[in-house]
């Protein structure tokens, strides 16, 4: 952690300072995620179940616990991921892990988003781990939700990036096509997501831990009330889930330029 970082950090350990913790604003967006993440990583106790989330911030996280474990200040710990790509941070850290099948419920998840509207929905699975996720988050007690400030829109899908949908390979572009129309009034462009090859061409369909792919929606405006939405996505038989997590979130916390800030759904 580069020395300009740490005073911010020791700032914010007190969740009680935390909306008065100094302006960030020569911060880049990496410091300021990885300070998302150091927060939330205040309400992990020892002997919690925790879901790690996926993401360039949710490793951050993912990195904290481990510190604090070897440092003896959190101890039985045991960590769900989120995706292959953490459960494989989380084992070369040797954090414990399990899974839902062994712990159906878990105490507390942290994990980023790709956005945040003032309800505190979310977009999430532009890192391709949605389902997972939603599985794991949706199966928590608290799910604290960690942000950089440039993650906050108006509505969902006003960021004018992707809105992603797990769908399963068969006949993917029936089903794009499909979600393509649903939202057509909202000026929905879908698109069949490609990895990019060595020669930065898109080479193939991306594919996602489950083996599926996705497509993403991109929304050129509101789609309107979001369970109407989600349940029209889900009627599609070739979709496996969405990356709205709607009503999940408990706790938001956002790093930017102004400091940070913890919002909780009910308090
Ligand atoms: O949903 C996710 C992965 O499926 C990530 O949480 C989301 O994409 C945010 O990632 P990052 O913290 O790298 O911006």
């Amino acid at each position: 952690m580069g020395s300009a970082f740490d005073p911010l950090v020791t700032a914010t350990e007190d969740l009680a300072a935390v909306n008065s913790a100094p302006p960030l604003s020569n911060l880049t967006q990496e410091e300021l995620k990885k300070i998302a993440a150091y927060k939330a990583v205040e309400f992990v106790e020892s002997g919690m179940v925790i879901g790690l989330g996926t993401g360039s911030t949710a490793k951050h996280a993912v990195a904290r616990i481990s510190e604090l474990l070897r440092e003896g200040k959190l101890k039985d710990i045991i960590g769900i991921p989120t995706s292959t790509t953490t459960h494989e941070q989380a084992v070369s850290l040797g954090i414990p892990l399990s899974d839902l099948d062994s712990h159906p419920v878990v105490d507390l998840s942290i994990d980023g988003a790709d956005e945040v509207d003032p309800a505190l929905n979310l977009v999430k699975g532009r890192g391709g781990s949605l389902l997972r996720e939603k599985m794991i988050e949706g199966a928590s007690k608290k799910f604290v939700v960690i942000v950089d400030e440039s993650k906050l829109v108006k509505y969902i899908g006003g960021s004018g990036l992707a809105v992603p949908v797990e769908v399963v390979p068969f006949c993917c572009d029936f089903t794009r096509g499909k979600l393509e129309e649903l939202f057509r009034d909202s000026g929905c462009v879908a698109k069949l997501r490609m990895k990019i090859g060595s020669n930065g061409e898109e080479a193939a369909p991306a594919v996602t831990d489950n083996r599926n792919y996705v497509v993403d929606l991109y929304l050129e405006r509101d789609i309107g009330d979001l369970e109407v939405a989600s349940e029209a996505i889900l009627r599609f038989p070739g979709v496996v889930e969405h990356g709205m997590f709607l009503g999940m979130a408990t706790t938001l916390i956002v790093a930017g330029k102004f400091g940070v800030t913890v919002k909780d759904r009910f308090g």
